[in-house]
């Protein structure tokens, strides 16, 4: 057996009777920075994980103990990461032989009789049920030098260590070491991973709300403010799209001019601003009698043009009906009409052209007519 003034100097061999009547734990300076370094770890009250037990396992082999353990000093207990032969997860800091080893943390500590040093009176671990008596504990450090625990073995009859088996501690404490920096560095990815989730989420979000915004100012744009109809904006850039022509004028398609009647003498005797909501009630019925697939436009002041495409002229006319005899019934608090031209279109006809013509010239003879009236465009079709 070695004789204790034999012993490595990388060991601490605890004597019997060494710091008796020491003072309670004392922390040292370097405390605040040592549990900085184990919180980075954020391994404390973590699940077992089978890595950190086989090392407990293999320690428990090698050193031929009942018992070992991965002891993580936190601020005011001893915390077990692995543990072999021993109950409980946590101890009080203060009854840790770890808390002593970590205080030489290049060196292992080792206890050969725990019962004979009085510094360990308190200590109450107990190894496979019998009162803790041997303790050899190595260190563990952080890569920057912080003694963060301790890789132990534990027996519950005094002993010491063979030199191949303090070797092999020191071997596995640094095995130890790894794994944790392993642990900390997947934790780290997972931490970079999840931010950058939550960043590409944000921008989506960003990019999505940009998007919106664009929309509403190219809707606000094109639309007119007062009825929410298109304007003559949205109906030119209408027309310069190929597929949007091709889909209204591919088939015989109608145009109707609406106008208000007598919409001066609105204004003049109610104001502008029912004046306003005469024109929006125009809308809605307008709004509210064509389908989707009609395009309905602002086109000048009191002048609503619709496109209906697929409809024939008798079609076209039934609409107009429909929508003058709504205006009619606009529940406004005072009477309003409409006059309604209407002219069919052959497919490729522009309606910018002859049919927004003829469709002008009904509605000229809609008004001439008396007003609050729909007149279909009667010219012969050329050609
Ligand atoms: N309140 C309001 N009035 C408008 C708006 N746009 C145009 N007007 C008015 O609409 C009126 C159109 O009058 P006119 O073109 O003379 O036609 P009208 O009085 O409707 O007569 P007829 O069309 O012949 O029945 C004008 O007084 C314009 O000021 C608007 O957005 N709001």
């Amino acid at each position: 057996m070695r004789l204790r003034s034999e012993a490595p100097s990388s060991i601490v061999q605890a004597p019997a009777d060494a710091s008796a009547g020491s003072a309670p734990v004392s922390r040292s300076a370097g405390e605040a920075g040592r549990q900085a370094a184990l919180d980075a770890y954020d391994v404390l009250d973590t699940a077992p994980e089978q890595a950190f037990d086989d090392i407990v396992r293999l320690a428990a082999t090698v050193c031929g103990t009942p018992g070992a353990l991965i002891s993580l000093i936190d601020r005011d207990r001893q915390w077990f990461k692995a543990r072999l032969g021993v109950d409980v997860v946590q101890t009080p800091r203060d009854e840790a032989i770890c808390d002593h080893a970590i205080r030489i943390p290049e060196r292992l500590l080792e206890v050969p009789d725990v019962r004979a040093d009085r510094r360990f009176s308190r200590i109450c671990l107990e190894v496979d049920g019998w009162p803790l008596r041997f303790y050899a504990g190595m260190p563990l450090r952080s890569p920057d030098g912080h003694a963060l625990g301790t890789i132990c073995v534990l027996d519950a009859v005094p002993r010491e260590l063979s030199e191949v088996q303090r070797d092999g501690l020191q071997v596995l404490a640094r095995q130890t070491q790894h794994l944790l920096e392993l642990r900390r560095y997947a934790n780290e990815q997972r931490r970079l991973l999840a931010e950058r989730e939550a960043f590409t989420l944000r921008l989506e979000e960003a990019r999505a709300d940009l998007q919106r915004r664009n929309e509403q100012l190219e809707h606000r744009a094109h639309h007119d403010q007062l009825t929410g109809l298109m304007n003559r904006v949205g109906l030119a850039q209408l027309r310069q799209r190929p597929e949007a022509i091709a889909r209204l004028t591919g088939a015989p398609y109608s145009l109707m001019l609406i106008d208000v009647d007598h919409f001066k003498q609105v204004n003049d005797r109610h104001g502008h601003l029912l004046g306003d909501r005469a024109l929006q009630a125009v809308a809605d019925a307008v709004a509210a009698t064509v389908r989707s697939s009609d395009i309905a436009v602002r086109y000048g002041g009191e002048e609503i043009l619709v496109v209906l495409p697929e409809t024939r002229l008798a079609g076209a006319v039934e609409v107009g009906e429909r929508i003058r005899d709504r205006v009619m019934h606009s529940g406004l608090p005072f009477a309003l009409t409409v006059s309604i031209g209407v002219a069919a279109g052959e497919p490729g006809e522009l309606w910018a052209d002859q049919v927004f013509d003829r469709a002008d010239q009904a509605l000229y003879r809609a008004k001439a007519g008396g007003r609050n009236r729909v007149v279909a465009d009667d010219t012969p079709l050329l050609g």
